[in-house]
């Protein structure tokens, strides 16, 4: 049940949970009812995923179309009630059988490289929606004047070296060598002529891979003892952002292969991934291979 209309209403926890066992913000309710009416009537989607639903939603005439959208309708929840920046994410899939009217899971179970299309929508100091259909990534930020989003980002690039890493170092004890290396070295600035490098954490994705992607840097979310398929979400948290990172220059891996080539294994799998500055990624994938899984 939405909560009721006013600030108050939209603060707080919403006293349910979703299928990953998080409980779930009001925000996170709201949000995922508008952008499932808003993809439902636009008569495009034949199936949806969201973060918060368990099972796929299945768009019948005559609202359905031929593209598979999946979602994370509010990225970051954990920050919403502070006001710290949190998005929206999304990726989409073209049908394999357009127009067939048979729509399943098949549709929905693929490589992210079989995606069309990919973006998130950053809601900050300013709101920011950065997009890519494959060719390149385009930003643009809302003009609150014209209510409109205009284009600032024609032709993102993210910078090839970037002194700043952002990972949760608060589970740091849980890593695997190849990551404490990485991040000693980021410290000690071993590839930055021993000018140490910052360490910027959000919290939010969407906020801190859009820092990424014009700062430059790596943003990484491992595997670790606690979370061994690491905790972002494969389908509508690493895909789409993954997508964006390569279409902007730079370099997405799960650790041990490119994150686009994974497969699914669920709507809700997980996948550990570090994503960022081309050259800060090779970095780890080199201590990777020498150190492995340990
Ligand atoms: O608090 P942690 O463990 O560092 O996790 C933060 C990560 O979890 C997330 O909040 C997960 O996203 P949701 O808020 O959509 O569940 C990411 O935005 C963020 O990168």
């Amino acid at each position: 049940m939405l909560p009721q209309a006013g600030l108050a209403g939209m603060m707080g926890m919403a006293g349910s949970s979703n299928v990953q066992g998080e409980d779930q913000k009001k925000l996170d309710l709201v949000a995922n009812e508008v952008f499932k009416n808003s993809l439902r009537r636009s008569g495009q989607c034949c199936i949806l995923i969201t973060e918060e639903e368990e099972e796929p939603i299945f768009i019948e005439e005559p609202h359905r179309g031929d593209y598979v959208v999946v979602f994370d309708p509010l990225d970051g929840s954990s920050n919403i009630d502070c006001g710290v920046s949190v998005g929206t994410i999304f990726g989409i899939y073209k049908a394999k059988n357009p127009g067939s009217g048979n729509y399943s899971l098949e549709d929905v179970m693929r490589p992210g490289t079989e995606m069309v299309a990919a973006g998130y929508c950053m809601y900050g100091s300013m709101s920011y929606m950065m997009i890519t259909t494959g060719k390149g990534v385009a930003g643009f930020t809302l003009d609150p004047t014209l209510g409109e989003f205009v284009i600032t980002h024609p032709k993102v690039q993210v910078p090839s070296r970037g002194p700043i890493y952002s990972i949760n170092e608060g589970n740091a004890v849980n890593w695997d060598a190849a990551t404490k290396k990485y991040v000693e070295a980021c410290k000690a600035g071993t590839y930055n002529n021993g000018k140490p490098y910052s360490l910027r954490y959000v919290g939010s994705m969407v906020a801190d891979v859009h820092r990424t992607l014009l700062y430059g840097g790596i943003f990484m979310y491992p595997a670790d003892k606690k979370n061994p398929k690491g905790k972002l979400r494969v389908l509508y948290e690493c895909f789409p952002m993954a997508m964006l990172v390569e279409q902007a220059g730079g370099k997405a891996i799960t650790g041990t292969q490119r994150s686009l080539e994974t497969m699914p294994d669920s709507i809700h799998d997980r996948a550990p991934i570090y994503l960022g500055s081309k050259e800060e990624v090779e970095l780890i994938e080199m201590f990777k291979r020498e150190m492995g899984a340990q």
